[in-house]
Order: C-alpha cells, then structure tokens, then sequence
C-alpha cells in the first residue's frame, strides 16, 4: 500500500506545539470520560511516537476502547475534575486533533474500531473505498486512483479475490481485514487500532502486525490496543499500560512488560524469557497464589 507520511498540514495548529511523542507523533494529555456519574479514564496521558507501533494494553474494561475512541474523535472527551482549567489536548504531528474539523482529521487519522459495523449491503470493494472520501471533494464520485488504491489495500491484506464479494456474507476474521484494508486505503498518517488481530488465525494475526510495522517504517504513527501480551512483546516497540482508566506505565517494551508490573495489574505472575533469534521479551504466565 502506499500510506505516506504528510504533516497534516490543513489541521488546526495546536496551542501546545511541542510533543514529547517527538515531530510527527500522537501526543494526548489529561483525557478524561466519564459517563452516567462513572469516571472510566481518569486524566490518561499518551503518547505514540511517529515511526513507532505503540501498543495500549490492559485488563478488560480498563479503558482501551474508550481511549481510542475519544482520540479518534468519535466521542469528546469530558472535561474533568482532576486539572480544571486545563482540558484535554490531543497532538499530532504540531496541531491540535481535537479542534479539528471532521473532514480534516479524517485525511489524518484512520480508526479501525473493534466489532466495526459490517451490515452495509455493499461489496468488500465499496467498504474499502470509504477509506477514500475524505480525499475527494463531496460531489465526487469513485477515480480510477480512488480504485486503484482501494485494490492496492485489499491485497495488501490478502483480500484481492474478495473485492466483488458481499461484506455480509464474509466471515469475521475476513471482514476484519477489510476494515483493515478501508484503513489502508485512506492513506493515515496516524492509525489508531482497536484490537486488530481479533478474530484472525495465527497466520493472519502475524500479516496484520506485519502491516502496522511497514507503516511505521513509512513514518506512520501507528496505537493498536491489544489484548495479546505475548504478541505486544513481540511486535510493539513503545506500549502504554491502563489500568482502571489509568496510565499505570509507558515506555519501552522491554521496560514495561516485566513482572513488577504486570502481576499486580493482571494478577497473575509472570515470568520473562528471551527470545534467542530477535533478543525480545517472551512472556509466560502462572495464576496467583
Ligand atoms: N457507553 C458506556 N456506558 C457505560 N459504561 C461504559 C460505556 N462505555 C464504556 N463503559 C465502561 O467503561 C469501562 C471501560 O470500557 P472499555 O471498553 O474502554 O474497556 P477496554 O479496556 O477496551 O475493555 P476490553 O478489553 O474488555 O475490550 C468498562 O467498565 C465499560 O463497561
């Protein structure tokens, strides 16, 4: 595929131009949402660095899909109590994400959502070309570029032969590559990732990582939450770890993914091995007790 790594110039420009996600990475801060009197993210600070796949771990229910969510756009954040007169801000790239309008942020970001709506009566090939609105003016219609780029994504995910395929009739890991692919298509400079790797066998799961890692060799900023520990270890470079819609830690891979860590956020116990060939962490894991 061909994802470029544009500044995304027409956004914004952010009131807080220095990011500690480095020039052309995601850094977000104070995020707060709460809903029904429940507070779920609790002042989360983030960063994903450009170049880099960052991956957002944590236990079930501890925040990941609602962060994503609100640093996709899809849901504002709440103003929260914890540092009044200081809301929210969302960076990427220099400009401020938040502020900016739908149309341009889409040019920017693509959000590949968890369980995303599949029951569109349309073909694999037309869910793929959404990916393309947001680079052609409102009137349009499909261009041959539009298509070509469309097909380009659908093979990079190893769906070419699906193109004239209804998206109904797919099966979930098949349709998860399609929204994979509509992403790709869209050409992001930023990717934000709920849980890609769902529904997809081992062979598939190593494809979609291997698709994030070329993106972030091209200099696109890539968050995918995951729940898969073992995979995180082996493919993320920089992960954030939630717990109860708080960053417990951040950084490095080999820094955050160790026993001090994880067991009091899992409650498991954790044992960390080396992998021989790559020198990366290979985790295992025991109940408590
Ligand atoms: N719209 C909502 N109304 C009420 N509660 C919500 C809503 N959205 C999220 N929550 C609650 O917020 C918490 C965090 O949910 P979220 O889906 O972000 O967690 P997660 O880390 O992605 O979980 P999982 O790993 O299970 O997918 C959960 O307790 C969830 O029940």
């Amino acid at each position: 595929m061909s994802a470029d790594t544009r500044t995304p110039d027409d956004v914004a420009p952010a009131t807080e131009a220095r990011s500690a996600a480095g020039p052309g990475g995601l850094d977000a801060a104070r995020v707060s949402w709460s809903t029904a009197g429940r507070l779920i993210l609790d002042g989360v600070d983030v960063t994903a660095p450009a170049g880099a796949v960052s991956g957002l771990l944590g236990p079930n229910g501890s925040g990941k899909s609602t962060l994503l969510r609100v640093l996709a756009g899809v849901q504002p954040p709440s103003s929260g109590d914890a540092a009044p007169g200081h809301p929210a801000s969302v960076v990427f790239a220099g400009a401020d994400l938040l502020a900016a309008p739908r149309r341009r942020r889409a040019r920017t970001l693509a959000f590949v959502e968890q369980e995303a709506s599949t029951d569109l009566p349309v073909t694999v090939l037309d869910a793929v070309l959404l990916g393309r609105i947001p680079h052609r003016s409102l009137l349009a219609g499909d261009s041959a570029d539009d298509r070509a780029a469309a097909r380009r994504a659908l093979d990079r995910v190893g769906m070419a032969d699906y193109a004239d395929r209804e998206l109904t009739t797919l099966s979930g890991g098949e349709r998860q590559r399609v929204h994979m692919a509509r992403a790709l298509a869209q050409e992001p400079a930023l990717i934000l990732l709920d849980e890609p790797t769902n529904h997809l066998d081992i062979a598939a799961q190593l494809d979609a990582l291997r698709v994030l890692r070329d993106l972030a060799d091209r200099g696109v900023t890539v968050l995918a939450a995951l729940h898969d520990l073992q995979l995180a270890a082996q493919h993320c470079d920089h992960v954030v770890l939630l717990s109860g819609g708080r960053v417990v830690a951040a950084g490095d891979v080999r820094d955050v993914l160790v026993p001090e860590v994880l067991d009091p956020v899992y409650g498991v116990r954790t044992e960390v091995l080396t992998h021989p060939r790559t020198g990366r962490p290979v985790l295992t894991f025991a109940p408590r007790g």
